[in-house]
């Protein structure tokens, strides 16, 4: 589980999170929606422990990420992968290799089983006849699914995912909503989205939050926050964007 108690996050001195409160339980998916600004990236960068907040506690799994010991932050940082908008590949690696060098070098895994694990999660996104490809050669849709294996490779406990298909043609984006879908019902892993795309929200989660100004304005499951929202700023933002 990953729970926020009272997180408070500053820049210059404004106020990016408000005492936030939230918890995602195990093997959820939640999407978080709302105003650019609001404050959604800025929780998985605390997540990643990109950014430290000001005041509160985050733990995941149990474990405290914040406050913690840089040897406590290693070790639950490990559980955490994220996945960028801008896919961050290895230009110069190949497909199978971009997915297996950090299992390799992090995890410690031997080659074999490193490639083992890569070709299947390669495999789960649709890339298997890929392996040997250059990322140069794949288009931004598969080259976001390649990202998200490498991710996976890593067994993280919890998925990050920020805007994941707002690089991608819109004709891309059902094909990655059917992969987190097979990725939410084939692994335990916990996800966390941060998403513009209303689409990917009603899908794909079991939880949608509405964030503003800092603060989980509502959630509850997509059905309720989509169709019976309580919130005025919540029915406004979604008559803006639907
Ligand atoms: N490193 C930083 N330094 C200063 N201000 C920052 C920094 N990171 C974020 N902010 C500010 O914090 C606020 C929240 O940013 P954040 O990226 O979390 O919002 P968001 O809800 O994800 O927005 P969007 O939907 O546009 O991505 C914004 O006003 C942003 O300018």
């Amino acid at each position: 589980m990953i729970r926020f108690d009272k997180v408070t996050k500053r820049f210059g001195g404004r106020t990016v999170l408000d005492s936030l409160d939230f918890s995602v339980h195990t093997g959820k998916h939640v999407t978080l929606i709302g105003p650019s600004g609001s404050g959604k990236t800025t929780i998985l960068r605390l997540l990643m422990t990109l950014v430290k907040p000001d005041e509160g506690t985050i733990t995941v799994g149990g474990e405290r990420l914040w406050p913690a010991g840089e040897k406590e932050v290693r070790e639950v940082r490990r559980n955490i992968g994220m996945v960028f908008q801008q896919f961050n590949l290895f230009p110069h690696m190949k497909v199978l290799r971009n997915v297996t060098e950090a299992p390799v070098h992090v995890l410690g895994l031997s080659r074999d089983e490193a490639e083992e694990r890569g070709r299947e999660l390669l495999d789960l996104v649709g890339l298997g006849a890929y392996t040997d490809s250059f990322p140069g050669r794949l288009s931004g849709g598969q080259q976001q699914r390649v990202a998200i294996a490498r991710a996976l490779a890593m067994r993280p406990k919890v998925l990050l995912l920020d805007e994941v298909t707002s690089a991608l043609d819109p004709e891309l984006v059902a094909g990655m909503l059917d992969l987190l879908r097979d990725i939410a019902r084939s692994t335990d892993v916990t996800m966390v989205c941060v998403t513009h795309e209303m689409g990917f929200a009603k899908d794909v989660s079991d939880c949608v939050m509405m964030f503003d100004e800092g603060r989980v304005l509502e959630y509850g499951p997509p059905e309720k926050i989509f169709s019976a929202p309580e919130h005025e700023r919540t029915k406004e933002f979604l008559s803006a964007v639907l």
